[in-house]
């Protein structure tokens, strides 16, 4: 997994000849280690977050799910029965439910504090972040994300977004002054999963509208309308999105595109029938989300949130798996091999060579496939 700092000094490219370990042993390692998965659950101030963690913690299931509240807050009766206490840099407050279910608030939400709370309260078999209403949940998902590659106890498992079905146009079309993304468009354009909540407070063309907008902005989010945030677990827990390719089917990958200059939050889908190699994938990736140096053609820099990929390597699939997924996050990414046993191989035989899906501003198509271009043929 790459991560990068805007204080850190862009490494120069190195040879990495035969010694990089297949990533293929990355994923049988990964899957092997048993460690807890972590699902980021984001939406907009009332969109229903806590009454969407309390059906989860009452519902039926046999886990024994940590629910963490990232921020202090007025809200729900589950918020207000939290009361702060202080441990070291780390506030924490536990209310334990009678499944074994428990529910805890800290106000560092860093890795090491829950790795701290699970060493004091024994193993979950599941953790859920809420972040407040107006958190930006992409540096959320990086930290986790990054972390479970650094042999943390716990994975991200995906990003849960709630949107209220009565307000929440309004809310993706707020203007900020500075001129920056609101809160409720980012939550939106890093969702995995995204949750069409109070559906009982619209009708069927406010929800159709609503859900058209946010397709616009992310093409890629599994969309779930609800009341009261009532779903089918298996919808939205061990998604294992960031942790393996196995369960993300290519076929999944929309096949919406944009040609123009958009310079609202947009997705933006680049295909290409070439092959690319790990390291042209990586030079790429590391221009558009670290060196981002990349611009319109209004001068303006891609601002890119997400990235979701599916790429053919050119080498022999003995060196490397021919297909592997790609994530981003912000500036993290990760690469992951398809495993063909766990694919249907019909849905890859119909996937062009490189298939980007990109989230951000001021994308523009031609712009974004040019860049790719130059890597390929340096001439
Ligand atoms: N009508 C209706 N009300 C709902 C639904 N889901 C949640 N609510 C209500 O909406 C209000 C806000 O819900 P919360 O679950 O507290 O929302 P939240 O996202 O946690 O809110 P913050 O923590 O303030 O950001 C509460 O009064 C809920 O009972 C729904 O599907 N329909």
């Amino acid at each position: 997994m790459e991560n990068f700092d805007d204080s850190d000094v862009i490494p120069d490219l190195v040879d990495i000849g035969d010694d990089r370990p297949p990533i293929s042993s990355l994923v049988i390692e990964n899957t092997i280690v048993k460690t807890v998965p972590v699902t980021i659950v984001t939406g907009f101030l009332g969109a229903g977050k806590t009454t969407f963690l309390n059906f989860i913690l009452t519902e039926q299931h046999e886990k024994k799910i940590a629910v963490i509240l990232n921020e202090f807050g007025e809200g729900s009766v589950l918020e207000k029965s939290l009361a702060v206490g202080t441990q070291g840099d780390l506030y924490e407050e536990w209310l334990e439910l009678r499944n074994g279910c428990l529910c805890c608030s800290v106000k560092d939400n860093g890795v090491k504090a829950i790795e701290n709370l699970m060493k004091k309260k024994g193993k979950f078999d599941y953790i859920l972040l809420e972040t407040t209403g107006l958190a930006d949940p992409g540096p959320i998902a990086s930290l986790f994300w990054l972390d479970s590659e650094l042999c943390s106890d716990i994975h991200l498992d995906g990003v849960i977004t709630l949107v209220d079905a009565k307000h929440g146009l309004r809310q993706i079309n707020e203007v900020k002054p500075d001129g920056s993304v609101n809160e409720a468009t980012r939550q939106i354009a890093l969702a995995d999963v995204i949750l069409l909540n109070k559906e009982d407070l619209v009708i069927a063309e406010e929800l159709s509208e609503l859900k058209n907008h946010i397709q616009t902005i992310n093409s890629e989010a599994t969309f779930i309308t609800t009341h009261h945030g009532r779903v089918n677990l298996n919808e939205v827990l061990d998604l294992g999105l960031y942790y393996q390719a196995t369960n993300l089917s290519p076929s999944k990958f929309s096949n919406s595109s944009e040609s123009h200059l958009d310079l609202s939050v947009r997705s933006v889908t680049l295909e290409l029938n070439e092959r690319l190699t790990p390291e042209i994938v990586d030079t790429y990736l590391q221009r558009l989300l670290w060196e981002k140096d990349v611009v319109n053609s209004l001068g303006l820099t891609l601002e890119i949130f997400r990235i979701k990929g599916i790429v053919r390597y050119s080498q022999p699939e003995s060196v490397q798996p021919s297909f592997v997924i790609i994530q981003a996050v912000y500036d993290t990414y990760d690469t992951m091999p398809v495993k063909p046993e766990a694919t249907n191989t019909a849905d890859l035989s119909s996937q062009p060579d490189v298939r980007f899906v990109f989230i951000g501003r001021h994308l523009e198509l031609a712009v974004l496939k040019n860049a790719l271009l130059q890597l390929l043929r340096p001439d």
